[in-house]
């Protein structure tokens, strides 16, 4: 593996999916600014040494569909009201970048004309190359997915070299670590063991998404200061899932 060089990142553009349950910081539900502040500021780092960063966040703090659903709700309606909150953490993502004077522009899958523009990949791909972060919200615009499905998607699409996803936990280990203090973390795994061993880390559906398009995917935990530059100049943090 060749020595990282940070002024030499490793990726040119990146796909960072953002869990929106992280956004809830020290605060019981809804968004904590102090987290956005946080990632604004990781991410600003990323642009100043010329990485095109693509950003998807996640609903978890405000609504899940699954949730809602098994409360009663309709589950089309529930995931609609999940893709609407996701839209809610960009605009708030939005905010706080742009009071670090990061030029960012929200595409949204959901058309929601005079509140952010609809997601179209071409333009995507102009303002990323223009040096502006990219936020695509309601998740792929449709129920039964989620938002790491989403990142995958549109991770694929603008072509990216990586899909970068920042949790809470350091990485895919062999059970929840969560739940299982005993669980074993992995540096490196391939698409078919995790879908083998359904390492429940990410939904199936992105890693076979990943795994048909041989998109490469890192797993990490975003509370640890500095990680997505060390991540970007090929540090290894988390857990790599790749072909082999
Ligand atoms: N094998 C595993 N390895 C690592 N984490 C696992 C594993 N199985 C389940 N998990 C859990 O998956 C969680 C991933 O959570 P995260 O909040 O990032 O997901 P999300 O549902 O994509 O985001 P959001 O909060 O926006 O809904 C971890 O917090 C961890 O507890
Ligand atoms: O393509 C998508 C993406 C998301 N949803 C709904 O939004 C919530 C929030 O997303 P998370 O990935 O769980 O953070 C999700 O639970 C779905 O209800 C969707 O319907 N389609």
């Amino acid at each position: 593996m060749p020595t990282p060089n940070p002024s030499q990142p490793r990726y040119k553009r990146i796909l960072l999916k953002l869990s929106g349950e992280a956004l809830v910081g020290e605060h019981e539900f809804g968004i904590d600014p102090k987290v956005l502040d946080r990632m604004s500021l990781e991410i600003g780092a990323l642009v100043g040494i010329g990485v095109q960063v693509g950003l998807v966040i996640g609903g978890g703090n405000l609504f899940r569909g699954a949730a809602l659903h098994a409360a009663g709700m309709d589950r089309v309606t529930g995931d609609h009201m999940g893709m609407l909150a996701t839209v809610m953490n960009g605009l708030a993502m939005r905010d706080s970048l742009e009071r670090s004077n990061i030029r960012t522009r929200v595409l949204s899958a959901i058309p929601m004309t005079g509140v952010v523009d609809h997601y179209d990949r071409r333009r995507a791909i102009r303002d990323l190359k223009d040096g502006d972060v990219v936020v695509f919200c309601a998740g792929t615009g449709n129920p039964f997915f989620t938002t790491d499905s989403a990142a995958c998607l549109r991770g694929i699409e603008i072509e990216a070299d990586i899909v970068l996803k920042a949790t809470k936990v350091d990485g895919v280990y062999s059970d929840d670590p969560v739940k299982n203090p005993n669980a074993l973390r992995y540096d490196r795994l391939t698409y078919d063991e995790v879908l083998d061993q359904k390492l429940g880390v990410m939904d199936l559906t992105a890693i076979c998404l990943c795994r048909d398009h041989d998109m490469p995917l890192r797993v990490f935990d975003m509370n640890k200061p500095g990680v997505l530059t060390r991540i970007v100049v090929g540090e290894n943090e988390g857990t790599l899932i790749a072909k082999d």
